[in-house]
């Protein structure tokens, strides 16, 4: 893997002839110009991504990071912190919101204990820890810079195995009690805003608990002052294990041509610090839905990524990335299976 000292980590380019040949197959399509809305955009996208017309999009992958988080310490979440690690039981046993949706779009989901507060282990929890936990942002820097890029590479890897497995679509999810309080923080050091401005409700916390969240929030950008130019400082400071893991998941799979589909809120602060990584990531990665959490369009207006559905989503989990799948099958179905205006001799004029 490159370095991510300074401004040396370079993505390569986006395959524009791809896109702009996918552009013509879509155009070329039976059927009126641009009738397929943003299906069609979708592809083009996809095409840059891939670098093909055909495009690849079978094998998909969930990967689901763990972790915990020290400022549960402040009542910050309505969740117990043991939910981290019985959800992760019961993702793998196929009983989650995400396990459930994975099953019917055929989505493999691999989870991984990125940092999960539990001695507990089960048979197919990829055991990745860091820690037991983050530090409480609210009194401490959240963890080491060496434990913020191990928890990138950690990431690397685990996408990079799932490719080198076969896997031709990625995506991001996460359980983790008390991290929409830290993506909150990196949200707000990302935007350079207040943290008022960007904390939600998170697993739906009442309007006192919500006025105590958005203090701590802005006490731990106080107390830790993270380097918005440095998105490792960020993360080290005011995120979490898994919201580096899923970094290190977006460098991988845009280095390898592989689109991965962002989830929710924490899917979009660790994007923010990609971004800030490597500027052009963005056009590496395929956004889903737009979370229902309070934050969620300033940070997607900052990576200039436009979701493609609503449905008031604040679950996580990977849930929103999963929805999009189906998407990805029809549009195989479609340019597999559609009649170009050519066979038909249609000649367009408007
Ligand atoms: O992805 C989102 O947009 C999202 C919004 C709200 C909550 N969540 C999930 O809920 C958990 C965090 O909620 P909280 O209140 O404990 O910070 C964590 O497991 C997230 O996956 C996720
Ligand atoms: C049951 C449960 C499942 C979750 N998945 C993500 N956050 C969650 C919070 C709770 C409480």
């Amino acid at each position: 893997m490159q370095t991510f000292q300074a401004n040396t980590y370079h993505l390569p380019p986006l395959a524009s002839e791809s896109a702009q040949a996918m552009r013509q197959i879509v155009n070329g399509l039976a059927k009126p110009i641009a009738s397929l809305g943003r299906l069609e955009e979708l592809a083009i996208r996809l095409a840059g991504i891939e670098a093909t017309t055909s495009l690849r999009l079978r094998q998909k992958t969930l990967l689901v990071f763990a972790a915990d988080h020290g400022v549960t310490a402040e009542h910050v979440s309505a969740t117990p912190k043991k939910v981290t690690i019985v959800q992760a039981g019961n993702m793998l046993a196929g009983h989650t919101a995400v396990a459930a949706l994975a099953i019917a779009a055929h989505c493999q989901v691999q989870v991984i204990d990125i940092g999960i507060d539990s001695q507990r282990t089960f048979s197919k929890l990829i055991n990745a820890k860091i820690a037991y936990g983050t530090q409480n942002i609210a009194q401490s820097p959240a963890m080491t810079r060496e434990q913020a890029l191990k928890s990138i590479k950690i990431g690397y890897a685990t996408a990079l195995a799932a490719i080198n497995n076969g896997s031709e679509i990625l995506a991001v999810g996460e359980l983790g009690v008390g991290n929409t309080t830290t993506a909150s923080a990196v949200v707000a050091a990302c935007l350079q805003c207040n943290a008022a401005e960007v904390v939600g409700r998170g697993s739906n916390i009442s309007d006192a608990k919500l006025a105590h969240k958005i203090s701590i929030v802005q006490q731990a950008l106080t107390r830790n002052q993270p380097d918005s130019t440095d998105p490792i400082d960020i993360l080290a400071k005011v995120g979490g294990f898994e919201f580096g893991g899923k970094v290190g998941a977006m460098l991988a799979a845009a280095e390898h041509h592989t689109p991965l589909i962002l989830d929710g809120f924490i899917s979009y602060a660790a994007a923010l610090l990609a971004q800030k990584i490597a500027p052009t990531i963005t056009n590496y990665l395929v956004p889903s839905h737009v979370s229902h959490e309070k934050g969620s369009q300033r940070a997607l207006q900052q990576l200039g990524l436009e979701p493609y559905f609503d449905l008031q989503l604040c679950v996580g989990e990977g849930t929103g990335a999963v929805m999009l799948m189906p998407w990805l099958d029809e549009l195989a179905a479609i340019l597999t299976h559609m009649n170009t205006l050519a066979d038909m001799a249609i000649v367009y004029k408007k």
